[in-house]
């Protein structure tokens, strides 16, 4: 067993939160880049069966850990608080803890699992910073945009990120947007999560946002609300078919991510990132030593997507292996 040390200074903890594809795991290699010389550990929650965040997340390679499969403001709370004890009482723990709550997480539900007596002596929520999507925020559906609404309240810091894709009405029209749902926030504009160390890692939690103000009904509504899919398969894809297959996905779908085998580049891995109605699909590294696979997660509003017919499209774009 491992004693703690109550006398040590807790290890700060930083939530990152906000809505599915708004720029968390960008965030948080932007983070991970840098240069402030302290050793930081990360917990990434994916709400599909398939992480393929963890995957994305550069430079961490022993202080990394995943909860995949669950969202951590209220399914996985338990498993959250285990993960970060065990960061923090590693032989050489981290001076630093970063967690990217799923798109679907409440930041308050997240912040109220450290409340918990067993992880106060070694853990500290140092902020919730909360990541806006300048593109989509302001066209989500009703009940998605109660729940960003939620995460932007929740936040002590708003990164308003992806501000290079939309013009100067827009931004101020979300910053209104911000400023009415949390009047006194701090917001910093921001392309692909690039702000500063020192105010990314010395965010201060306000006892103002704290979760008292929640009920925690409000965070079990999303597991109604959302559901993920994923696709595996190891036989190579028909790039030109998977990409009209992308661009007919029913508006429902909010996110899908993962990566992608095929025929057309064999060698190497493709990311797909879809978010809203944008989808990029960009050649990430060789698959190496891996098997090549593809593998891909949805996710969706509750029973709105129709999961087998996109199914029967991807198998239909798998490429015929013509023997010479
Ligand atoms: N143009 C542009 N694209 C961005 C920016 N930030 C992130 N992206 C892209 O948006 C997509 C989603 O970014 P992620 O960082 O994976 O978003 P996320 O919030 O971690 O997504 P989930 O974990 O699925 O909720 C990726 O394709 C990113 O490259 C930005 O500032 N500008």
């Amino acid at each position: 067993m491992t004693l703690i040390d109550t006398e040590l200074s807790p290890i700060p903890v930083t939530i990152v939160a906000g809505f599915l594809g708004a720029g968390k795991t960008t965030l948080l290699n932007h983070i991970l880049s840098a240069e402030h010389g302290r050793r930081i550990g990360v917990l990434v929650n994916d709400f599909g069966s398939i992480n393929v965040d963890a995957e994305l997340i550069n430079q961490v390679e022993e202080g990394m850990m995943t909860l995949a499969n669950g969202c951590v403001c209220c399914s996985i709370r338990t498993d959250l608080i285990q993960a970060v004890l065990q960061l923090a009482e590693r032989d050489d723990p981290p001076e630093h803890i970063l967690i990217e709550s799923s798109g679907v997480a409440d930041p308050a539900g997240v912040y109220e699992a450290f409340l918990q007596t067993e992880i106060r002596n070694s853990v500290l929520v140092d902020g919730v910073i909360t990541v806006v999507d300048a593109v989509h925020v302001l066209g989500l559906p009703d009940a998605e945009a109660k729940l960003a609404r939620t995460q932007v309240s929740g936040g002590d810091l708003i990164v308003l990120n992806k501000t290079d894709l939309v013009d100067s009405d827009t931004l101020s029209n979300v910053k209104d947007w911000i400023r009415e749902v949390k009047p006194t926030v701090q917001i910093f504009d921001a392309t692909f999560g690039r702000i500063p160390m020192e105010v990314l890692l010395g965010v201060e939690h306000s006892h103002e946002s704290s979760p008292g103000d929640h009920t925690s009904s409000a965070h079990h509504h999303h597991d109604l609300q959302f559901e993920t899919w994923s696709y595996e398969s190891s036989e190579p894809m028909n790039l030109g078919l998977l990409q009209q297959l992308l661009n007919h996905l029913p508006s429902t779908l909010f996110r899908a991510k993962g990566f992608v085998y095929a025929a057309d580049k064999p060698n190497s891995r493709l990311l797909l990132q879809l978010v809203g109605r944008r989808a990029v699909l960009s050649v990430d590294r060789p698959w190496g030593d891996s098997p090549p696979q593809t593998r891909l997660v949805f996710i969706a509003r509750s029973e709105t997507c129709d999961f087998d017919a996109i199914q029967r499209v991807l198998e239909s774009c798998k490429e015929v292996v013509k023997s010479s």
